[in-house]
């Protein structure tokens, strides 16, 4: 059979692609998500509580619907990074990166031989449809898409040479962690942190390169959208059911507390 396309980074073509965050780390929830009408959604392995097979039955459940996934790691560990892609992961997102030199080893870890160090999983595993993907080793790049997150003060001065990371296809900046990073924690839109957001957005697009961005406030988003940013995630699965739920018993119970979060959202 032909290497799967990957339809997230087909996606990035100017237009703001809008997307939410799967947290409940089941594959039922993830595939009613799918059913929605974003355009992306991320599975999260660094804060959700998501393990690799969990993570391998969301993206079984997906995969009939036009949500494309992005499967975030919990760290940089290059063995988790092999695993995840052997389950069938196209589009990978990776936590807290600072410098291009740890960009060029993610990049690395999702590369075979002569060009990176990925292990060979062969027809063990669903990446390569056990073994009937014509060419897998040779083509399985072509359809990766690298994405790492800018969410620190360091990661802001570096964003340029981050960017410019050949095998970086697109960086996601980590509003709260920034915004916390730097002294001002639950308030993504200070100031400062949105300089240093339009920052990394302008060095992304200066190096050719996509922008992505959680912005779960509506305002939020529509500016990052008038900004330029290319993907923004919109939601947050796991919030908007606590929302409505809170909405829903206050209309009988109008004593019961609003939702509210620590976070600025
Ligand atoms: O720093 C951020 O913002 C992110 O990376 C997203 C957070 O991890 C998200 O889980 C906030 O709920």
């Amino acid at each position: 059979m032909e290497l799967p396309r990957n339809p997230f980074n087909r996606s990035l073509d100017g237009n703001t692609r809008y997307g939410c965050w799967a947290g409940f780390g089941t594959g039922y929830a993830t595939e009613i998500l799918a059913t929605a009408g974003f355009d992306w959604l991320l599975i999260d392995g660094e804060h959700a509580p998501n393990t690799v097979p969990s993570i391998l039955s969301q993206l079984q459940a997906v995969a009939p619907y036009a949500s494309a996934p992005v499967v975030r790691t919990v760290n940089h560990d290059p063995a988790l990074i092999k695993q995840l892609l052997d389950v069938g992961t196209q589009t990978l997102m990776i936590p807290m990166v600072d410098t291009a030199e740890q960009a060029a080893r993610l990049v690395a870890a999702t590369r075979y031989p002569p060009h990176g160090f990925r292990g060979v999983g062969g027809g063990l595993t669903r990446a390569t449809r056990w073994d009937s993907v014509e060419d897998y080793l040779a083509r399985a790049h072509e359809e990766l898409c690298l994405i790492v997150q800018v969410e620190s003060r360091t990661g802001v001065d570096n964003a340029e040479a981050i960017a410019a990371t050949e095998g970086v296809d697109a960086i996601f900046v980590g509003p709260v962690d920034l915004s916390t990073g730097v002294g001002h924690a639950g308030n993504p839109n200070h100031p400062d942190v949105q300089a240093m957001i339009r920052h990394t957005l302008e060095a992304t697009h200066a190096a050719g390169k996509a922008a992505g961005i959680l912005a779960p406030a509506e305002a939020d988003a529509r500016r990052y959208a008038q900004w330029g940013f290319d993907f923004i995630a919109v939601g947050i699965d796991i919030s908007l059911l606590r929302q409505a739920a809170i909405e829903t018993i206050s209309r009988y119970k109008p004593e019961t507390p609003k939702p509210k979060s620590s976070l600025g959202y």
